[in-house]
């Protein structure tokens, strides 16, 4: 249960002052929900400053320098309404000071509001930035005007807030005020020899802190209350990942004996030898499914590196050993996509093999339940469906989650909630550095496929200006006619899936009057059939032009495409741009990847697209995007910040997270149940946070 000193701050935000039903919608777009009914007081406690207004410099009208953010004290001359009729000509109020004068500029603004706030002869206080054109001084739009007999009530120092159209900086700041000052007082749940070596402020102190910037370094990352937050949310993080994994060991294992019946039948038909790096990983893997201890390996392997072997040499084993293993994938085409290639894989092993997804219904779903129940299926392959509360499963091993970070925590809490906790595999696409490992995923072990298997030539990148496009479709239609295959991915559309949608088609409609019913299309508002149909028309060769929107993002596997065309490649993330060039050179043939963009580019989108060009090797390219675009961008989630962070960034503070690490399994060796005061404290660290999932595997305190 939530501590009850929490209950302020997990109130709805409409029920702060101020906040009515219009203003409420604004505010649930601001902080990304549906309405205002699912945002709560401490949403916005979360919602860090960007930024800050210091009106502390009065250098008088003259001395005042172009661009600067002033504060200007004078006596208001006169008003100068726009002629009528011509909305687009300024309003503007003139004023001086013993120095020279300044023309305030507002834009489509009500005349009478200005005369009652800026009276000719008054005595004023403006602040904003200067502009001077002409040796003469104008601001446009103040941020700030008050009487100078009001002057008390202007802020010297003032955050600035990331806001949403329509919502005045003012209604936020005043909500974040009573939302800040709803903060209880919060218990020490820190390491004390910690907090006073680095001199941390309380919690309370530090959220009151962030949201009141006495000047630039506060607002530093480095700031000793920012930094006081940024390890309590890694110490949030790392508590309920470490409790997760706790109760995965508190379960008796179940040694998993492989006898390598199954997978000599299935290696000796595939079609090639493996890596000596998946040979490897399968070892590491082994190994620790032969004791008691459960299992909790991710398995990274750049694009193309082979883990699906890998996945099925491990699965093979849970069979062998008399049990069941699934695989869990994120998407529908993907489980489907498995579970072709897994079924040819392993058929010299005579195994019954299924797929259930949410498209899987009626008759069809009820044999394979009554299969996976009475172990008669041996693997099952798909989505999150597979953990439903109607799937029982005989013996189940082996769970392999083909994470491709879009599962998270959830969905591995869900699994072992249900009671199941067979050993884990989790496998990642994206080579991730390994602090951000730690924050995904925790204490993890870690195998890595280091190695592409033998005879992949390299993909030939270019980067080609948009106005080429002709161009390229011409070249591609060469191509084509001497029977290679190409994907041309569409831009992401940032403002609505509908426009995303006709984009892609759009795109689609031009090349197919190129290329006729060669050019096929898929894209994420198809249904499932859909998609898979124009996925395997694709594969069969019927079509040889896929026009696709990112859901070919992931894991798509077909081997003989080898020309990847990417449209709009400055609005991808690298990690994405390097995930959607990986779907080509699969094969052995040599494979070209364009990447189309829409000029002009800025220096940093010239660097990006450059270290496409130059490397393929997926961890320069992660490391090198989170030198220029920090951690959002890297698993592609579009945000600035580490994604599924509040405050906290690996970048500024990774040193904490490695101490949030250590303390996080130093407290659970010595009070596992977090049951001791500083325990009470971490529990209601991890509500505060949203961490609070772990918290039912705990006995009650
Ligand atoms: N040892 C090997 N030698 C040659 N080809 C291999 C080897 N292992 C796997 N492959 C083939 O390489 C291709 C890529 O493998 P797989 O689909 O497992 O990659 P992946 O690691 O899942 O990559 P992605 O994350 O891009 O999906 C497949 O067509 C697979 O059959």
């Amino acid at each position: 249960m939530r501590p009850a000193l929490l209950d302020p701050l997990f109130a709805s935000l409409a029920n702060l002052p101020g906040i009515g039903p219009k203003t409420g919608e604004l505010f649930a777009k601001l902080l990304g929900q549906e309405s205002i009914e699912e945002c709560r007081v401490v949403d916005l406690v979360f919602h860090t400053p960007s930024g800050l207004i210091d009106r502390r410099n009065q250098p008088g009208i003259a001395h005042a320098p172009q661009g600067a953010i002033v504060t200007i004290s004078g006596r208001v001359d006169r008003h100068q309404p726009p002629p009528r009729g011509r909305s687009n000509v300024p309003y503007r109020v003139f004023l001086h000071d013993d120095t020279g004068e300044l023309a305030l500029t507002f834009f489509r603004a009500k005349g009478d509001w200005l005369a009652k706030s800026l009276p000719v002869d008054e005595q004023v206080i403006v602040s904003g930035k200067i502009d001077w054109f002409n040796g003469r001084a104008s601001m446009v739009h103040p941020d700030y005007m008050v009487k100078a007999a009001e002057a008390e009530a202007m802020p010297m120092v003032e955050p600035i807030y990331g806001l949403t159209a329509g919502l005045s900086p003012r209604t936020l700041r005043k909500a974040i005020e009573a939302a800040v000052s709803r903060i209880p007082h919060l218990p020490e749940w820190g390491d004390k020899t910690l907090i006073a070596r680095q001199g941390f402020p309380g919690a309370t102190d530090a959220f009151t802190a962030l949201h009141n910037p006495r000047d630039a370094l506060d607002l530093d990352p480095q700031a000793p209350s920012r930094r006081r937050l940024a390890y309590d949310e890694f110490l949030a993080g790392q508590v309920s990942l470490a409790l997760v994994r706790q109760n995965l060991r508190r379960l008796a294992g179940r040694p998993v004996i492989a006898t390598g019946e199954l997978s000599g039948k299935v290696l000796g038909g595939l079609p090639f030898a493996l890596t000596s790096s998946q040979s490897a990983a399968i070892a590491e893997i082994l190994e620790d499914m032969a004791t008691d201890q459960r299992m909790l390996r991710l398995l990274q392997g750049d694009v193309g590196s082979g883990k699906t072997a890998v996945a099925l040499m491990a699965m093979l084993a849970a069979v062998e050993a008399g049990g069941q293993a699934v695989l869990m994938a994120p998407t529908e085409i993907l489980a489907r996509q498995h579970h072709a290639t897994l079924s040819r894989m392993a058929e010299p092993a005579g195994l019954t093999i299924d797929v259930l997804t949410g498209r899987t219904k009626g008759r069809e779903r009820e044999q394979i339940l009554e299969r996976i129940a009475s172990g008669e299926t041996n693997i099952v392959i798909g989505t999150h469906a597979l953990f439903q509360d109607n799937v029982n499963y005989r013996d189940l091993a082996l769970a392999v989650v083909d994470e491709q970070h879009r599962f998270g925590v959830h969905q591995r809490l869900r699994l072992t909630a249900k009671g199941i906790s067979p050993h884990m595999l989790v496998m990642t696409a994206t080579p991730i550095p390994r602090t951000l490992v730690l924050a995904a995923f925790g204490d993890m072990d870690v195998s890595k496929l280091t190695e592409k298997p033998a005879g992949r030539k390299p993909i030939q990148t270019v980067v080609v200006p948009q106005e080429r496009t002709d161009e390229i479709v011409e070249r591609l239609r060469g191509a084509i006619s001497e029977g290679k295959k190409a994907y041309w991915i569409c831009p992401l559309v940032e403002e609505t899936e509908e426009s995303e949608l006709m984009s892609v088609e759009e795109r689609h409609a031009a090349l197919a009057r190129v290329f006729g019913d060669k050019a096929g299309l898929v894209h994420g508002r198809m249904n499932g059939a859909q998609k898979d149909e124009a996925m395997l028309a694709f594969k069969n060769g019927e079509t040889r032009l896929l026009v696709a929107t990112t859901v070919v993002e992931v894991g798509v596997d077909v081997p003989d495409a080898s020309i990847m065309v990417i449209e709009h490649a400055e609005r991808f993330g690298l990690a994405q741009l390097h995930q959607l060039r990986g779907r080509v050179g699969r094969g052995d043939a040599a494979s070209t990847c364009i990447l189309l963009y829409k000029g002009p580019l800025s220096e940093n989108g010239r660097a990006r697209l450059g270290i496409l060009r130059e490397t393929e090797d997926g961890f320069r390219i992660a490391e090198e995007d989170l030198k220029l675009r920090g951690e959002g961008e890297l698993l592609g989630t579009r945000q600035s910040g580490t994604p599924g962070f509040l405050i906290a960034s690996l970048e500024a503070h990774g040193d904490l997270l490695e101490i949030a690490r250590k303390d996080a399994a130093l407290v659970l060796e010595k009070d596992p149940d977090l049951m001791t005061e500083r325990g009470q404290a971490l529990r209601t660290l991890l509500y505060l946070y949203r961490r609070d999932e772990a918290i039912r595997f705990l006995r009650a305190g």
